[in-house]
């Protein structure tokens, strides 16, 4: 993990990939500005390449406390408050990640709620837990841009198995709810 001052310019870095994406997938951008945004882009891959390293000492995805734990991979999720029942936060779908007609992507949707649900698995479970199944109803559509509420708690515990429910809303707007199976993983497996 980066040390304390470092952490903070990696979170912000992180903040600003995402403002990035969001802004790269609703522009129209002039070839000129293609080309720049290319050679830049070359240029950051091939220093970045210098500096890569095996998973478990990665940073994008490790840094707890952080909204969607420091990474970009799905919506940016806030957990504001967390225990052994369940937890809620806030989620926003950037224009990163729009569909159709000011829909959120239903790809996306699954990722954020695999996130916070896999949470409260993890907060019951004494090892890591995989997700063995997580089945998500679209009630509504899911707007992007702006903060939409999320909980997940936990139905049962039988053995391994965690299953955990969640809900997404805007408002009184029921935009989808997901149940999942997360499954402790036995002693010694990957
Ligand atoms: C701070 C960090 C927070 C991170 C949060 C993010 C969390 C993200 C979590 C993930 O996304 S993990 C990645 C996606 N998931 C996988 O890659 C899992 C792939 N599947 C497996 O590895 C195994 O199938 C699994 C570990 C889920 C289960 O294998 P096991 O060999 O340990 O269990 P087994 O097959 O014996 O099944 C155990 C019980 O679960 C039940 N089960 C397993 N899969 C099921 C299923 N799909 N549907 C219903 N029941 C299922 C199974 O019937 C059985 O029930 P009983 O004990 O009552 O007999």
């Amino acid at each position: 993990m980066p040390d304390e001052a470092s952490a903070g310019d990696y979170a912000a870095m992180i903040e600003d990939l995402r403002g990035f994406l969001d802004r790269l997938s609703s522009a129209r951008p002039s070839p000129e500005a293609v080309r720049c945004l290319r050679e830049a882009l070359t240029g950051w891959s091939a220093e970045l390449d210098r500096s890569q390293v095996p998973e478990h000492d990665r940073v994008f995805g490790r840094l707890a406390g952080l909204p969607g734990r420091g990474q970009t991979m799905s919506p940016r999720l806030e957990i504001v408050e967390t225990g052994p029942d369940g937890s809620r936060g806030t989620v926003r779908f950037g224009r990163y990640h729009l569909g159709r007609n000011g829909a959120a992507h239903g790809g996306s949707i699954p990722l954020v709620f695999d996130e916070i649900l896999g949470q409260v698995a993890r907060v019951n479970g004494r090892s890591l837990a995989r997700t063995a199944y997580l089945r998500v109803d679209y009630r509504s559509i899911t707007p992007i841009d702006r903060d939409l509420e999320i909980s997940a708690r936990l139905v049962s515990v039988t053995g391994r198995k965690y299953v955990v429910a969640g809900e997404l809303r805007d408002g009184p707007v029921l935009c989808a709810e997901a149940e999942a199976l997360f499954v402790e993983l036995r002693p010694g497996r990957p």
